[in-house]
This record gives structure tokens, sequence and C-alpha cells, in this order.
């Protein structure tokens, strides 16, 4: 008999091709994602040796972080740094023969949403891609991780990475969920507690009946937020509604081929017995619709709650917390409701999915941005966005206001047009808060997004519980 293993332990295990003396192994890859940012230099090495991409069938590529997100963006790109990113990923695409989905397709989108939707993305793969993101992918029972551009072009030529296998993690969420609680409220509750190095050196997987509970799109948010935790991934194992989410998808495997993965599948999941190095359990009654007021995602407190003072906080803490109140614009003490916002971005691979949109979209309905606040809706991908406009969501977002944009990662990161101005204020869906990302000078609040359209409603930080309760 075998000793009981991790669902970590099974991926990793079935995808061994070697290993050495010193435990480093050659892991097989099934899923190649490419984006432009991480990729040229990549690409550049193979022309350079002389070589081809070992498994073009199984990589697949998408502009998205310098697609700008304006319906004139047929026009191309003004800015000569994105311009360039994306003409390369465009020619890469073409003369190595991968899987391509430019900007002119309708599905194209953040690489994190376009995955899974194609199909691309199913259990028990190992996925990467030069995304430290590619996290999100673990929804479905995946072994998915980020890597650096040196090992792009080692995954393009070999089909293969060079790995050190992480440590067992376990982060069980009991219970259900209170109204107004999310999956985003989940992952950013999990990194208040554990602390952005929390993680390091592990891979989490997720599990209790609050993640059972959750959809696909779900699961999707708060395996994307593993990072911020520090983990090298996180997973969760796959169920009937894995299956029933990936079936019929383009890339999904079909007929016998559809039975025989579903057999394999059936069988990831951690056996009884199986070892954690590290547990952490929260139940999913204390967790509150929660924001962030510093500069790191686990500067976190209910909403609730006041802006901590830097004194409360111990060791180095105490001047990062300084440093983030002084970046943020906030004083000790005050309310997080009080906290006024500028603007509101829903989107990116955290929550540009269509239930976020169908979420923030409920809330909005029939409402206004209050008075000086700029909004922008930004699907994850163009069937994202297809979807959204044949339900009304769009019309609900431009009724209250709200700009309605083409899917890219847009505001996330300003490396586009879309950006934060030099002290504007942000409740943002996405999931970094960094000083600058949004834009140098630009202020993020992150939040889950029926959280970011209660703040579009009324102009400061809001309980959704509060909006709750007056619509009732
Ligand atoms: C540009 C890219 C390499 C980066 C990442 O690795 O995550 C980006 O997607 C981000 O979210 O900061
Ligand atoms: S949406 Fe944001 S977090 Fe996701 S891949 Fe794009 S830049 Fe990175």
């Amino acid at each position: 008999m075998t000793a009981p293993r991790t669902l970590y332990d099974k991926i990793w295990d079935d995808h061994v091709v070697d290993r050495s003396e010193d435990g480093t192994c050659l892991l097989y890859i099934d899923r190649h994602l490419v984006h432009e940012v991480t990729s040229p230099q990549a690409f550049e090495g193979l022309r350079m040796a002389g070589r081809k991409v070992r498994a073009p069938e199984k990589t697949i590529a998408v502009p998205d972080h310098n697609v700008p997100t304006t319906w004139d963006r047929e026009k191309g790109i003004d800015n000569e740094e994105s311009r360039i990113q994306v003409d390369a990923l465009d020619r890469n695409a073409r003369d190595f023969g991968i899987n391509y989905y430019p900007v002119s397709d309708i599905r194209q989108g953040i690489v994190h949403i376009v995955g899974p939707e194609q199909g691309w993305t199913l259990p028990g793969m190992t996925v990467v891609c030069g995304d430290s993101h590619t996290a999100t992918h673990g929804a479905f029972g995946a072994l998915a991780h980020g890597i650096g551009t040196s090992e792009v072009e080692h995954v393009l030529a070999t089909q293969t990475l060079i790995q050190k296998k992480s440590k067992n993690m376990k982060v069980e969420i009991t219970g259900k969920l209170l109204p107004g609680v999310t999956a985003k409220d989940i992952t950013l509750a999990v990194i208040g507690k554990t602390g952005t190095a929390g993680g390091t050196g592990y891979v989490i997987e997720y599990c209790g009946e609050a993640i059972r509970d959750l959809s696909m799109e779900g699961r999707m948010t708060v395996c994307n937020m593993a990072i911020e935790g520090g983990a090298r991934a996180g997973l969760i194992a796959p169920d009937e509604k894995t299956f029933e989410y990936v079936k019929g998808r383009p890339h999904a495997p079909k007929g016998a081929a559809w039975e025989a993965a579903l057999a394999y599948w059936k069988t990831l999941f951690t056996d009884e017995g199986a070892q954690f190095d590290k547990v952490v359990t929260i139940r999913g009654e204390d967790i509150a619709p929660v924001v962030t007021w510093g500069t790191s995602p686990e500067d976190v407190l209910p909403i609730t709650d006041v802006v901590p003072a830097p004194e409360s906080f111990a060791g180095g803490k105490v001047e990062a917390a300084r440093r983030s109140l002084d970046y943020m614009g906030l004083t000790p003490g005050m309310k997080l409701t009080d906290i006024k916002v500028d603007a509101v971005f829903i989107g990116s691979c955290t929550n540009g999915r269509i239930e976020d949109l169908r979420a923030a979209a409920e809330v909005l309905k029939g409402k206004k941005l209050a008075p000086g606040v700029r909004g922008m809706v930004v699907p994850g991908s163009g069937l994202v966005r297809l979807q959204a406009e044949e339900e009304g969501l769009a019309d609900i977002f431009k009724e209250a206001g709200f700009e309605w944009r083409l899917a890219g990662c847009s505001m996330c990161l300003g490396m586009n047009p879309d950006q934060l101005a030099p002290g504007e204020r942000c409740a943002a869906t996405s999931n970094r808060n960094f000083e600058g990302r949004m834009g140098r000078g630009g202020r993020t609040h992150l939040m889950s997004p029926v959280m970011a359209a209660a703040a579009a409603i009324t102009g400061h930080l809001t309980d959704i519980r509060d909006i709750m309760a007056e619509t009732v």
C-alpha cells in the first residue's frame, strides 16, 4: 500500500520525468500559457538557438497587459513599449505556430480567464505561465504556477520545468459564509491572517465546506491570490462543479477521452490521513466583507473597522504601516467607511468573470455612481463581455454611469492607458494594492465586486450589508 498523499503530491508524482539526488525534479508541463510581457526574450532565445517550440499544441498565447480597453483599440497602441511587446507576440505566435488569440479575436482576454474559458485548463494538469497569478488555474485541481522568462524559454523548448517540491499547506474554510461575504473576502481574510509570507515554500490546498460551496468563478478568485499569500500555488480538489464547468468547452476532451479523463480526475483528492506541513483553519461565519487600507494585500480589515495605528503592529511592520498610511493619505482611527473614493474599477483576473459582473450589476441596478466618482468595468475576456451584454449587465453599468470597456488587464496594472492619477483613490476588485501599481501615486483599496459596487453608489468605502438592508 502506498502512503496517503495530498492532491499536490499526486499531481506532482504524475508529472515527474526525472529526479536528481538532491530532490530537484524535471516536471512535464501540460499547458503553457503565454502573454506579451514575459515572453519576448524567451522566443528570441529560441530563435537564436534555432529551436522550435516543443509542443505548440499545448502552448497558448494572448496579449492582455498592454492592450488598450477602449472601443477604438483596433487603431493600434500609442505607447511604443506596449506596442513593441504586443507586436512581438503577434509575430512569435505566427512564427512558432502556437495557439493564439490576438486583440481582434473575440476570445482575447486576460490569460487566466481565457485558459479556463477555452477548456485549456483541466484537472490534474501542470499549468505554467510567465505570470504570478497563474495560481488561478489551481481552482480546477491543476498544479499551476508562475515562472520567470528564462523558464518560459525552457518550457517552450522542452515542455518541461526544473522544480523543487514545495511543502503541503492546508487552508480550510469551515461552514457557511454569511450574506454579503464572497470568495474575495475569503482569500483576503486568509492573507490577512497568514501574512504575505505565510505561504512561502508551500503549495496551498483550499478545502472545507465554504470552499466546496463556491462556484468555479469563486474558486478561481480564491486561488488567484494564493501568490499574494506567498504560496507557490493554490489548488482545490475537482468535483462535480469542476467537471460541469469544463464539459463541452472548446479544448476539453470529448467522447471516450472525456470518460477516461473523468475517471482520472475523480482520483484527484487528498487521501485520508495525508500529512500537511502547515494547517490554517478559518470559520466561514467569522469572515466579514473586508477591504485593504494599506499597500500590501495583508493590510486587510473588516469594513466595520477603523484605520489601524502603526504602533499597533510589531517589528518592521510599524514603519511599513506608517509609510503605507502616508502613501494612502489616511489617519489612524478613522472609520474605514469614511474613506472617500474617486474611482471604482471592476475587472482583473481576480474578479473579471461573468459571476463577478453579475454580482456587481445586481447591486448597481437602478442606481448611479456617486457624484464625482468615475467607474470602469473591464470584462476579463471578449466572451465575458458578450455574455454580460446579452444578459443586460452592460446596460446596468452604463446606466449607472460606468464606462464599459473591452477585455484586458486594464487598471489592475498601469501598463496600458487605464491608470489612476496621482492621489486618486480607487475601490478595486483586483489583487494588488502596491504603491503606484494602478498609476503613479494612485491609491488602491482591494475588495469584492459587491463591495466595489457599494462604494460606487455611496462614494466612500461601504459595508455591502448596509446596502442589502436598504433594498430588503
Ligand atoms: C506582468 C506580469 C509579469 C505580472 C505578474 O507576474 O503577475 C502581472 O500580471 C501582475 O499582476 O503584476
Ligand atoms: S489582471 Fe492584473 S493580476 Fe491579472 S494578470 Fe493582469 S496585471 Fe496580472
